[in-house]
């Protein structure tokens, strides 16, 4: 019988530096067969709204997510299954008409800003990682992004971040620090935390062999 994946999820606020993390890990863990599944592709598609109305979609909210396809997507890679995922665009807020196909993987790095909010998910995932980083520094970094790589004007972020960002990242997000195994502080810039995530997931991949 194939042997389990290792599954990490990483979670924290928008900007919190949950990406990074992620992306390092990957690279770090590139001879154990990793792959990368990020929560944001399953956001609802909405091509059939007008884009005036999509603008207004909150988000940061659980219900923003197909959960339900996240899940089952999740456990066809445990069972070493691949699968089609989505492709977001978040400049048109909805799904694009391609899909990535993904092979199955011995490590499944998760991420994503509403990951331990369901408690399906949170049962999925072997290493539960919170990445904390201050409100400030997480606002400059999703300004600087949004307005970069997200289509979005200045105006623009302060009024989402201000409307739906802060108040949902109290609500959904910041609670579900609790439920981690471990709390990274600062996200991309803590190597000694990557390089601990790292040994612990070649250590449980080599005890599934
Ligand atoms: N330690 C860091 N120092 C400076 N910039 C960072 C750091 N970590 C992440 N960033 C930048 O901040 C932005 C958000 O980081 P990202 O990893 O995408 O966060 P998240 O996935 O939590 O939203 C990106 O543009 C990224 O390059
Ligand atoms: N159409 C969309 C979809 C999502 N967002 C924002 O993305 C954030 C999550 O991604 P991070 O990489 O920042 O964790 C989330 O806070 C949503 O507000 C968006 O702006 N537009």
């Amino acid at each position: 019988m194939a042997k389990k994946p290792f599954l990490i999820g990483i979670t924290g606020g928008s900007g919190s530096g949950k990406t990074t993390v992620s992306k390092a890990l990957i690279t770090r863990l590139a001879d154990n067969n990793p792959i990368l599944l990020q929560q944001d592709v399953y956001y609802k598609d909405q091509s059939d709204k007008p884009m005036e109305e999509r603008m207004k979609t909150n988000y940061d909210h659980p219900d923003s997510i197909e959960t339900d396809r996240f899940v089952a997507d999740l456990e066809k890679l445990i069972q070493k299954q691949a699968i089609d995922t989505p492709v977001y665009d978040y400049a048109e807020h909805t799904r694009s008409s391609k899909t990535t196909h993904v092979e199955p993987g011995d490590v499944i790095i998760v991420d994503g800003v509403l990951l331990f909010n369901d408690a399906r998910v949170r049962d999925l995932m072997d290493l539960k990682v919170y990445v904390d980083t201050d409100d400030d520094i997480r606002f400059i970094r999703r300004l600087q992004r949004d307005t970069h790589e997200r289509g979005r004007t200045v105006e623009g972020v302060i009024e989402q971040y201000t409307a739906t960002v802060k108040p949902m990242h109290n609500q959904f997000v910041e609670p579900t620090k609790r439920y981690a195994d471990i709390i990274v502080p600062e996200g991309g810039g803590n190597y000694v935390a990557i390089d601990m995530l790292m040994n612990q997931a070649i250590a449980m991949v080599k005890k599934e062999e």
